[in-house]
């Protein structure tokens, strides 16, 4: 099977992108294409696969699939290679317009140069802080905001947010010493968190400015996570640690992005997006029989 692709990053948050307005793909057949794309040795090597397809609701649709073969239900850095790969390939002739996510409606607004996207706004919409709708196990109706968490014998503090998908956060003193190697796999599994959980630790440097490091959901450590920024931004500010309605950087591993949370609750997120190489994925060809 020929797959025809777009390989795109945003901060070093990098999928492997097809344009379901080109290409037929099967739903049974999508989880495994992912996990073959994002394969380095055998495969084109990303963070896993983003689906742009046509959308009743919305201008444009966006499907996220990790690296694991799963499905997330939204992706800040994909949201925004998306808006550039519809307003750069025609699918969009406005500036602005609407993307539908499996988790919700978001805007985008691109800001072209010689018709070339290198820099996207997408308002992301409120994030859900209600317990049960994160989701994590408790009282369903409390917001998760610096409670105890013990895991693996440490007494952590943790604040759960979802912006469609679900990030537990944690305060750390220095970034540097952020334990994402050795918790971030286990809080992501953690059955308190019944769908899984984006793991991110933060530095606050000051009012408007946060480091920030994360082990995402079914694809472990990135460089970025753009609705983990957004997490961590309202994570801060439901702690008074940043500013809201003002622009919060948040300095990740790949670049920064600006993070809004503005006074009618809805949180902007500004930053890059880029395309690095296009081609054809001979899904089915790649793989090798092991040898015994
Ligand atoms: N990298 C993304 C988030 C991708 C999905 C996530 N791993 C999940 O399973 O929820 C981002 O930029 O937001």
């Amino acid at each position: 099977m020929e797959i025809p692709f777009t390989k795109m990053h945003a901060l070093g948050n990098n999928y492997v992108y097809v344009d379901l307005f080109q290409y037929y793909m099967e739903e049974e057949s999508m989880s495994g294409i992912a996990k073959a794309m994002a394969d380095v040795h055998r495969g084109i090597g990303s963070d896993g696969m983003i689906l742009i397809h046509p959308s009743d609701k919305a201008d444009v649709g966006m499907r996220i699939f990790n690296k694991d073969g799963s499905e997330g239900k939204s992706c800040g850095n994909g949201l925004r290679c998306t808006a550039k790969y519809a307003f750069e390939n025609g699918i969009v002739s406005k500036p602005t317009f609407q993307i539908e996510t499996k988790a919700n409606i978001v805007q985008a607004e691109v800001f072209p140069n010689e018709g070339i996207v290198d820099y996207v706004t997408i308002n992301m919409g409120e994030p859900i802080l209600q317990r049960a709708a994160i989701p994590m196990l408790g009282d369903a109706t409390e917001a998760v905001i610096s409670e105890d968490y013990l895991v693996e014998d440490q007494s952590l503090k943790v604040t759960a947010v979802s912006m469609g998908n679900p990030h537990a956060v944690f305060f750390v003193e220095d970034i540097k010493d952020a334990p994402l190697y050795e918790l971030g796999p286990v809080i992501e599994k953690d059955t308190r968190f019944p769908e899984g959980v984006n793991v991110e630790f933060i530095q606050v440097i000051s009012e408007k400015e946060l480091h920030f490091r994360v082990w995402e959901r079914g694809s472990g450590i990135t460089q970025a996570c753009g609705t983990g920024a957004c997490a961590a931004v309202v994570a801060a500010a439901l702690n008074g640690r940043v500013s809201r309605q003002e622009d919060v950087t948040v300095h990740l591993q790949g670049g920064d992005l600006v993070i809004n949370w503005a006074e009618n609750g809805e949180v902007w997120m500004s930053g890059e997006a880029r395309t690095v190489a296009s081609g054809l994925f001979y899904y089915g060809r790649e793989q090798i029989v092991e040898s015994s």
